[in-house]
Protein backbone atom coordinates (compact mmCIF):
# COMPACT_ATOMS: atom_id res chain seq x y z
CA UNK A 1 0.00 0.00 0.00
CA UNK A 2 1.58 3.31 -0.66
CA UNK A 3 1.68 6.67 1.47
CA UNK A 4 -1.55 8.09 -0.03
CA UNK A 5 -3.74 4.55 -0.24
CA UNK A 6 -2.59 4.16 3.27
CA UNK A 7 -3.89 7.33 4.52
CA UNK A 8 -6.82 6.58 3.02
CA UNK A 9 -6.95 3.57 4.46
CA UNK A 10 -6.56 5.14 7.68
CA UNK A 11 -9.18 7.87 7.09
CA UNK A 12 -11.48 5.31 6.29
CA UNK A 13 -11.23 3.46 9.49
CA UNK A 14 -11.84 6.74 11.45
CA UNK A 15 -14.76 7.35 9.63
CA UNK A 16 -16.13 3.95 10.32
CA UNK A 17 -15.87 3.79 14.03
CA UNK A 18 -15.74 7.76 14.39
CA UNK A 19 -20.21 8.05 14.73
CA UNK A 20 -18.99 10.71 17.16
CA UNK A 21 -16.96 13.19 15.45
CA UNK A 22 -19.41 12.70 12.68
CA UNK A 23 -22.28 14.03 14.26
CA UNK A 24 -20.67 16.46 15.84
CA UNK A 25 -20.08 18.26 12.41
CA UNK A 26 -23.44 19.65 11.46
CA UNK A 27 -24.61 19.16 7.58
CA UNK A 28 -20.97 16.99 7.04
CA UNK A 29 -21.77 13.80 4.62
CA UNK A 30 -20.24 10.62 6.60
CA UNK A 31 -18.09 13.27 8.38
CA UNK A 32 -16.31 14.97 5.28
CA UNK A 33 -16.93 18.19 4.07
CA UNK A 34 -18.03 17.56 0.55
CA UNK A 35 -18.98 14.01 -1.95
CA UNK A 36 -15.93 15.23 -3.68
CA UNK A 37 -13.73 14.82 -0.27
CA UNK A 38 -15.59 11.67 0.76
CA UNK A 39 -15.17 10.02 -2.78
CA UNK A 40 -11.16 11.20 -2.55
CA UNK A 41 -10.81 10.15 0.60
CA UNK A 42 -12.38 6.80 0.13
CA UNK A 43 -11.99 5.60 -3.12
CA UNK A 44 -8.67 4.07 -4.78
CA UNK A 45 -6.71 6.98 -6.95
CA UNK A 46 -7.74 5.28 -10.36
CA UNK A 47 -10.92 4.69 -9.29
CA UNK A 48 -11.30 8.37 -7.80
CA UNK A 49 -9.99 9.46 -11.51
CA UNK A 50 -12.12 7.84 -13.15
CA UNK A 51 -15.53 8.78 -11.14
CA UNK A 52 -14.29 12.18 -10.83
CA UNK A 53 -13.74 11.95 -15.13
CA UNK A 54 -17.33 10.87 -14.69
CA UNK A 55 -18.75 13.61 -12.65
CA UNK A 56 -17.25 16.70 -13.04
CA UNK A 57 -16.29 16.11 -16.42
CA UNK A 58 -13.22 16.86 -18.38
CA UNK A 59 -12.22 20.48 -19.72
CA UNK A 60 -9.89 21.05 -22.95
CA UNK A 61 -9.69 17.08 -22.59
CA UNK A 62 -7.85 16.81 -19.15
CA UNK A 63 -9.47 17.31 -15.70
CA UNK A 64 -9.46 20.53 -13.90
CA UNK A 65 -6.04 22.21 -12.67
CA UNK A 66 -5.74 23.50 -9.24
CA UNK A 67 -4.86 26.85 -9.21
CA UNK A 68 -1.88 27.75 -6.47
CA UNK A 69 -3.03 30.85 -4.17
CA UNK A 70 -1.05 33.27 -2.50
CA UNK A 71 0.21 32.26 1.15
CA UNK A 72 -1.73 34.90 2.64
CA UNK A 73 -5.05 33.96 1.39
CA UNK A 74 -4.33 30.78 2.72
CA UNK A 75 -3.24 32.29 5.97
CA UNK A 76 -6.71 34.37 5.98
CA UNK A 77 -8.78 31.07 5.62
CA UNK A 78 -7.20 29.31 8.61
CA UNK A 79 -7.07 32.32 10.56
CA UNK A 80 -11.18 33.47 10.29
CA UNK A 81 -11.86 29.31 9.62
CA UNK A 82 -12.83 29.58 5.90
CA UNK A 83 -12.83 26.65 3.44
CA UNK A 84 -10.84 28.18 -0.41
CA UNK A 85 -10.16 25.96 -3.49
CA UNK A 86 -9.78 27.29 -6.72
CA UNK A 87 -9.27 25.99 -10.13
CA UNK A 88 -8.91 26.63 -13.96
CA UNK A 89 -10.83 26.13 -16.60
CA UNK A 90 -9.12 26.22 -19.80
CA UNK A 91 -10.03 27.34 -23.53
CA UNK A 92 -8.21 25.78 -26.93
CA UNK A 93 -5.85 28.36 -28.50
CA UNK A 94 -7.18 30.72 -31.07
CA UNK A 95 -5.34 32.12 -34.11
CA UNK A 96 -7.90 35.48 -34.14
CA UNK A 97 -8.50 35.82 -30.83
CA UNK A 98 -6.09 36.09 -27.46
CA UNK A 99 -7.35 34.31 -24.70
CA UNK A 100 -9.78 36.08 -22.56
CA UNK A 101 -8.40 34.70 -19.06
CA UNK A 102 -10.56 36.36 -16.02
CA UNK A 103 -10.86 35.33 -12.28
CA UNK A 104 -13.93 35.11 -10.79
CA UNK A 105 -14.86 34.38 -6.76
CA UNK A 106 -17.81 33.29 -4.84
CA UNK A 107 -18.91 33.70 -0.82
CA UNK A 108 -20.62 31.30 0.90
CA UNK A 109 -21.16 32.35 4.78
CA UNK A 110 -23.10 31.59 7.52
CA UNK A 111 -24.32 33.82 9.37
CA UNK A 112 -22.35 35.31 12.64
CA UNK A 113 -24.92 36.12 15.34
CA UNK A 114 -28.34 34.56 16.80
CA UNK A 115 -31.27 35.32 15.34
CA UNK A 116 -32.30 37.14 18.42
CA UNK A 117 -29.21 39.48 18.35
CA UNK A 118 -30.38 43.58 17.41
CA UNK A 119 -30.18 43.88 13.42
CA UNK A 120 -27.67 46.24 14.04
CA UNK A 121 -25.32 43.29 15.33
CA UNK A 122 -26.71 41.01 13.41
CA UNK A 123 -25.13 43.41 10.20
CA UNK A 124 -22.15 44.86 11.75
CA UNK A 125 -21.30 40.90 12.51
CA UNK A 126 -21.79 39.88 9.32
CA UNK A 127 -19.42 42.55 7.30
CA UNK A 128 -16.97 41.56 9.80
CA UNK A 129 -17.44 37.29 8.74
CA UNK A 130 -17.46 38.40 5.07
CA UNK A 131 -14.49 41.17 4.88
CA UNK A 132 -11.50 38.28 5.55
CA UNK A 133 -13.42 35.99 2.96
CA UNK A 134 -13.59 39.56 0.11
CA UNK A 135 -9.65 40.33 1.75
CA UNK A 136 -8.29 36.77 0.65
CA UNK A 137 -9.82 36.96 -2.82
CA UNK A 138 -8.99 40.54 -3.63
CA UNK A 139 -5.24 39.14 -3.05
CA UNK A 140 -6.00 36.82 -5.28
CA UNK A 141 -6.13 39.22 -7.82
CA UNK A 142 -9.86 37.90 -8.32
CA UNK A 143 -11.82 40.15 -10.88
CA UNK A 144 -15.68 39.37 -10.11
CA UNK A 145 -16.82 38.24 -6.94
CA UNK A 146 -20.43 37.45 -6.00
CA UNK A 147 -21.92 36.95 -2.80
CA UNK A 148 -24.62 35.07 -1.58
CA UNK A 149 -28.49 36.04 -1.92
CA UNK A 150 -29.45 38.42 0.55
CA UNK A 151 -26.26 38.07 2.77
CA UNK A 152 -26.85 40.78 4.80
CA UNK A 153 -29.50 39.00 7.14
CA UNK A 154 -30.76 35.56 8.19
CA UNK A 155 -32.82 34.06 5.65
CA UNK A 156 -35.54 35.05 7.47
CA UNK A 157 -38.67 34.28 5.11
CA UNK A 158 -39.51 31.66 6.45
CA UNK A 159 -41.20 33.51 9.60
CA UNK A 160 -43.98 35.68 7.46
CA UNK A 161 -42.70 38.14 10.40
CA UNK A 162 -42.43 41.96 9.03
CA UNK A 163 -40.00 42.67 11.66
CA UNK A 164 -37.19 41.46 9.27
CA UNK A 165 -38.08 44.21 7.11
CA UNK A 166 -36.01 46.37 8.51
CA UNK A 167 -32.85 43.90 6.95
CA UNK A 168 -34.25 45.77 3.46
CA UNK A 169 -31.45 48.67 2.25
CA UNK A 170 -31.74 50.65 -0.68
CA UNK A 171 -29.53 50.16 -3.64
CA UNK A 172 -26.77 52.41 -2.48
CA UNK A 173 -27.60 51.55 1.01
CA UNK A 174 -24.82 50.08 3.97
CA UNK A 175 -23.50 46.51 2.36
CA UNK A 176 -23.19 48.74 -1.03
CA UNK A 177 -21.21 51.42 0.39
CA UNK A 178 -18.79 48.76 2.16
CA UNK A 179 -18.66 46.50 -0.93
CA UNK A 180 -17.67 49.89 -3.10
CA UNK A 181 -14.81 50.82 -0.95
CA UNK A 182 -13.31 47.29 -1.41
CA UNK A 183 -14.05 46.57 -5.32
CA UNK A 184 -12.41 50.13 -5.70
CA UNK A 185 -9.32 48.71 -3.48
CA UNK A 186 -9.50 45.42 -4.87
CA UNK A 187 -9.87 46.75 -8.87
CA UNK A 188 -12.98 44.24 -8.05
CA UNK A 189 -16.52 43.97 -10.04
CA UNK A 190 -18.68 42.60 -6.98
CA UNK A 191 -22.05 41.46 -7.17
CA UNK A 192 -23.99 42.41 -3.80
CA UNK A 193 -27.54 40.97 -3.55
CA UNK A 194 -29.85 42.44 -0.71
CA UNK A 195 -33.15 43.09 0.34
CA UNK A 196 -34.17 46.11 -1.35
CA UNK A 197 -36.16 48.90 -0.22
CA UNK A 198 -36.98 50.54 -3.57
CA UNK A 199 -37.22 54.36 -1.53
CA UNK A 200 -38.26 55.85 -4.69
CA UNK A 201 -41.21 53.48 -4.83
CA UNK A 202 -43.30 54.12 -2.26
CA UNK A 203 -40.79 51.82 0.15
CA UNK A 204 -41.27 48.36 -1.58
CA UNK A 205 -39.08 45.95 -1.11
CA UNK A 206 -37.58 43.36 -3.52
CA UNK A 207 -34.75 40.88 -3.55
CA UNK A 208 -32.29 42.56 -5.88
CA UNK A 209 -28.57 42.42 -6.83
CA UNK A 210 -26.36 44.99 -6.99
CA UNK A 211 -23.46 45.16 -9.98
CA UNK A 212 -20.50 47.34 -8.33
CA UNK A 213 -18.28 48.10 -10.80
CA UNK A 214 -14.22 48.03 -10.72
CA UNK A 215 -14.11 51.75 -9.70
CA UNK A 216 -16.26 51.53 -7.09
CA UNK A 217 -19.12 52.54 -9.05
CA UNK A 218 -22.91 51.15 -8.92
CA UNK A 219 -23.50 49.63 -13.04
CA UNK A 220 -26.94 48.67 -11.88
CA UNK A 221 -29.58 46.03 -10.32
CA UNK A 222 -31.54 43.24 -11.34
CA UNK A 223 -34.17 41.93 -8.92
CA UNK A 224 -35.22 38.30 -8.77
CA UNK A 225 -37.63 37.33 -11.47
CA UNK A 226 -39.06 33.77 -9.66
CA UNK A 227 -40.40 34.11 -6.26
CA UNK A 228 -40.49 30.43 -4.25
CA UNK A 229 -44.08 29.45 -3.07
CA UNK A 230 -41.99 26.05 -2.08
CA UNK A 231 -41.35 24.33 1.47
CA UNK A 232 -40.85 27.44 3.95
CA UNK A 233 -39.74 29.68 1.12
CA UNK A 234 -42.30 32.40 2.11
CA UNK A 235 -40.61 34.85 0.17
CA UNK A 236 -43.84 36.08 -1.46
CA UNK A 237 -45.50 37.68 1.46
CA UNK A 238 -42.67 40.31 1.24
CA UNK A 239 -41.55 41.09 -2.05
CA UNK A 240 -42.93 40.41 -5.70
CA UNK A 241 -41.40 39.30 -8.64
CA UNK A 242 -38.74 41.29 -10.30
CA UNK A 243 -39.97 44.51 -12.56
CA UNK A 244 -35.75 44.53 -14.69
CA UNK A 245 -36.26 41.63 -16.83
CA UNK A 246 -32.60 40.07 -17.64
CA UNK A 247 -29.66 42.54 -17.99
CA UNK A 248 -26.45 41.72 -19.00
CA UNK A 249 -23.82 43.99 -17.50
CA UNK A 250 -21.37 44.67 -19.53
CA UNK A 251 -17.97 44.80 -17.30
CA UNK A 252 -14.49 45.33 -17.74
CA UNK A 253 -13.85 41.64 -17.25
CA UNK A 254 -16.67 39.85 -19.22
CA UNK A 255 -20.40 40.18 -19.70
CA UNK A 256 -22.25 39.04 -16.39
CA UNK A 257 -25.41 37.95 -15.76
CA UNK A 258 -27.56 37.16 -12.22
CA UNK A 259 -30.26 34.85 -11.90
CA UNK A 260 -31.43 34.58 -8.45
CA UNK A 261 -32.12 31.45 -6.27
CA UNK A 262 -35.43 30.34 -7.31
CA UNK A 263 -34.99 31.40 -10.87
CA UNK A 264 -32.46 28.20 -11.61
CA UNK A 265 -35.38 25.72 -11.68
CA UNK A 266 -36.48 28.10 -14.93
CA UNK A 267 -34.78 27.16 -18.20
CA UNK A 268 -36.29 30.08 -19.88
CA UNK A 269 -35.13 32.25 -17.10
CA UNK A 270 -31.41 30.87 -18.07
CA UNK A 271 -31.78 31.55 -21.52
CA UNK A 272 -32.80 34.98 -21.44
CA UNK A 273 -29.52 35.86 -20.01
CA UNK A 274 -27.90 33.75 -22.67
CA UNK A 275 -29.76 35.99 -25.47
CA UNK A 276 -28.65 38.83 -24.02
CA UNK A 277 -25.27 37.96 -24.57
CA UNK A 278 -23.94 36.94 -20.48
CA UNK A 279 -20.75 35.00 -20.60
CA UNK A 280 -21.28 34.37 -16.69
CA UNK A 281 -24.32 33.66 -15.12
CA UNK A 282 -24.24 33.85 -11.28
CA UNK A 283 -26.66 32.31 -8.94
CA UNK A 284 -26.56 33.16 -5.84
CA UNK A 285 -28.69 31.32 -3.63
CA UNK A 286 -30.11 30.36 -0.24
CA UNK A 287 -31.78 26.69 -0.23
CA UNK A 288 -31.68 23.64 2.34
CA UNK A 289 -30.86 19.97 2.07
CA UNK A 290 -34.26 18.52 1.96
CA UNK A 291 -36.13 20.52 -0.22
CA UNK A 292 -33.26 21.11 -3.61
CA UNK A 293 -29.83 19.15 -2.74
CA UNK A 294 -30.18 16.65 -5.75
CA UNK A 295 -31.05 19.47 -8.38
CA UNK A 296 -28.43 21.86 -6.85
CA UNK A 297 -25.20 19.74 -8.92
CA UNK A 298 -27.74 19.07 -12.31
CA UNK A 299 -29.63 22.87 -12.91
CA UNK A 300 -27.01 25.27 -13.48
CA UNK A 301 -24.63 22.98 -15.10
CA UNK A 302 -27.37 22.41 -17.39
CA UNK A 303 -27.96 25.94 -18.00
CA UNK A 304 -23.74 25.78 -18.63
CA UNK A 305 -23.94 23.51 -21.47
CA UNK A 306 -27.69 24.79 -23.26
CA UNK A 307 -26.39 28.72 -23.08
CA UNK A 308 -22.92 28.46 -23.73
CA UNK A 309 -21.34 30.59 -20.75
CA UNK A 310 -20.27 29.99 -17.18
CA UNK A 311 -22.61 29.79 -14.22
CA UNK A 312 -21.14 30.48 -10.44
CA UNK A 313 -23.34 28.73 -8.41
CA UNK A 314 -23.18 30.07 -4.35
CA UNK A 315 -25.66 28.73 -1.51
CA UNK A 316 -25.14 29.46 1.98
CA UNK A 317 -23.85 27.35 4.88
CA UNK A 318 -25.34 26.41 8.12
CA UNK A 319 -28.79 26.04 10.21
CA UNK A 320 -30.51 29.52 11.16
CA UNK A 321 -32.77 28.97 14.44
CA UNK A 322 -35.89 31.80 14.34
CA UNK A 323 -37.53 32.95 17.89
CA UNK A 324 -40.92 32.35 17.34
CA UNK A 325 -41.83 29.05 15.65
CA UNK A 326 -43.61 28.57 11.98
CA UNK A 327 -45.66 26.21 9.80
CA UNK A 328 -46.10 26.77 6.19
CA UNK A 329 -49.09 24.86 5.60
CA UNK A 330 -47.83 21.63 4.22
CA UNK A 331 -48.82 19.57 7.79
CA UNK A 332 -45.57 19.61 9.46
CA UNK A 333 -45.29 20.50 13.00
CA UNK A 334 -44.31 23.86 13.37
CA UNK A 335 -40.31 24.79 14.04
CA UNK A 336 -37.95 27.40 14.52
CA UNK A 337 -35.06 26.64 11.82
CA UNK A 338 -35.65 26.57 8.44
CA UNK A 339 -33.25 22.83 7.95
CA UNK A 340 -29.73 23.20 6.47
CA UNK A 341 -27.95 25.49 4.19
CA UNK A 342 -25.73 23.41 2.52
CA UNK A 343 -23.03 25.62 1.39
CA UNK A 344 -21.43 23.51 -2.01
CA UNK A 345 -20.84 26.62 -4.32
CA UNK A 346 -19.64 25.31 -7.48
CA UNK A 347 -18.82 26.65 -11.18
CA UNK A 348 -20.14 24.75 -14.21
CA UNK A 349 -18.86 25.22 -17.23
CA UNK A 350 -19.89 25.35 -21.13
CA UNK A 351 -18.24 22.84 -21.97
CA UNK A 352 -19.76 20.48 -19.50
CA UNK A 353 -16.85 20.39 -17.12
CA UNK A 354 -17.54 21.67 -13.66
CA UNK A 355 -15.89 22.48 -10.35
CA UNK A 356 -16.05 20.32 -7.25
CA UNK A 357 -18.02 22.12 -4.87
CA UNK A 358 -16.87 24.09 -1.45
CA UNK A 359 -18.03 22.91 1.82
CA UNK A 360 -21.40 21.65 2.74
CA UNK A 361 -21.48 23.28 6.44
CA UNK A 362 -17.87 26.13 6.83
CA UNK A 363 -18.09 29.29 5.18
CA UNK A 364 -15.76 29.45 2.03
CA UNK A 365 -14.49 31.23 -1.14
CA UNK A 366 -14.12 29.36 -4.39
CA UNK A 367 -12.15 31.11 -7.04
CA UNK A 368 -11.79 30.08 -10.83
CA UNK A 369 -9.67 31.21 -13.77
CA UNK A 370 -12.22 30.90 -16.57
CA UNK A 371 -10.93 31.56 -20.55
CA UNK A 372 -14.34 33.21 -22.01
CA UNK A 373 -12.95 32.15 -25.51
CA UNK A 374 -14.29 28.94 -24.55
CA UNK A 375 -17.88 30.29 -24.81
CA UNK A 376 -17.66 30.69 -28.18
CA UNK A 377 -16.12 27.92 -29.29
CA UNK A 378 -18.46 25.78 -27.19
CA UNK A 379 -20.87 27.09 -29.34
CA UNK A 380 -19.32 26.72 -32.68
CA UNK A 381 -18.66 23.24 -31.74
CA UNK A 382 -22.20 22.24 -30.62
CA UNK A 383 -24.33 25.34 -32.86
CA UNK A 384 -27.06 25.21 -29.70
CA UNK A 385 -28.24 28.78 -31.17
CA UNK A 386 -28.51 27.76 -34.88
CA UNK A 387 -30.01 24.61 -33.81
CA UNK A 388 -32.38 26.03 -31.28
CA UNK A 389 -35.66 26.54 -33.42
CA UNK A 390 -36.68 30.04 -31.25
CA UNK A 391 -39.36 30.99 -33.72
CA UNK A 392 -41.02 27.57 -32.95
CA UNK A 393 -40.68 27.80 -30.02
CA UNK A 394 -42.34 31.89 -29.48
CA UNK A 395 -44.66 30.37 -31.84
CA UNK A 396 -46.12 27.46 -28.99
CA UNK A 397 -45.34 30.25 -26.05
CA UNK A 398 -47.29 32.63 -27.81
CA UNK A 399 -50.57 29.93 -28.52
CA UNK A 400 -50.15 28.92 -24.85
CA UNK A 401 -50.46 32.44 -23.54
CA UNK A 402 -54.03 32.94 -25.35
CA UNK A 403 -56.85 32.05 -22.59
CA UNK A 404 -58.68 29.94 -25.00
CA UNK A 405 -54.78 27.91 -25.94
CA UNK A 406 -55.94 23.80 -26.32
CA UNK A 407 -53.29 21.48 -25.97
CA UNK A 408 -51.68 19.41 -29.11
CA UNK A 409 -52.50 16.49 -28.34
CA UNK A 410 -53.12 13.63 -30.64
CA UNK A 411 -55.88 10.74 -28.83
CA UNK A 412 -54.98 7.36 -30.24
CA UNK A 413 -58.61 6.64 -31.80
CA UNK A 414 -58.42 3.24 -29.94
CA UNK A 415 -58.01 4.52 -26.41
CA UNK A 416 -61.09 4.92 -25.39
CA UNK A 417 -62.51 2.67 -27.47
CA UNK A 418 -59.75 0.20 -24.94
CA UNK A 419 -61.41 1.53 -22.11
N1 LIG B 1 -34.10 31.55 -2.03
C1 LIG B 1 -34.87 30.82 -2.80
O1 LIG B 1 -35.42 31.29 -3.78
N2 LIG B 1 -35.04 29.53 -2.43
C2 LIG B 1 -36.01 28.67 -3.00
C3 LIG B 1 -35.66 27.25 -2.83
C4 LIG B 1 -34.88 26.71 -3.98
O2 LIG B 1 -35.01 27.23 -5.08
O3 LIG B 1 -34.16 25.75 -3.79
Amino acid sequence: MDDGESKKESRRREIEGGEEEIGAKQGSICGFESLHSLLQSSLKTETFQEVSRLLLGLNCGKPLQQLDLPDVSSALALEHDFDIQSYTFQAEKESTREPRIVRVGLIQNSISLPTTASILDQKKALIERVKPLIDAAGACGVNILCLQEAWMMPFAFCTREKKWCEFAEPIDGESTRFLQELAQKFNMVIVNPILERDVNHGDVLWNTAVIIGNHGNIIGKHRKNHIPRVGDFNESTYYMEGNTGHPVFETVFGKIGVNICYGRHHPLNWLAFGLNGAEIVFNPSATVGELSEPMWPIEARNAAIANSYFVGSINRVGTEVFPNPFTSGDGKPQHADFGHFYGSSYFSAPDASCSPSLSRYRSGLLISDMDLNLCRQLKDKWGFRMTSRYDMYANTLSQYLDPDFTPQIITDPLFHKQS
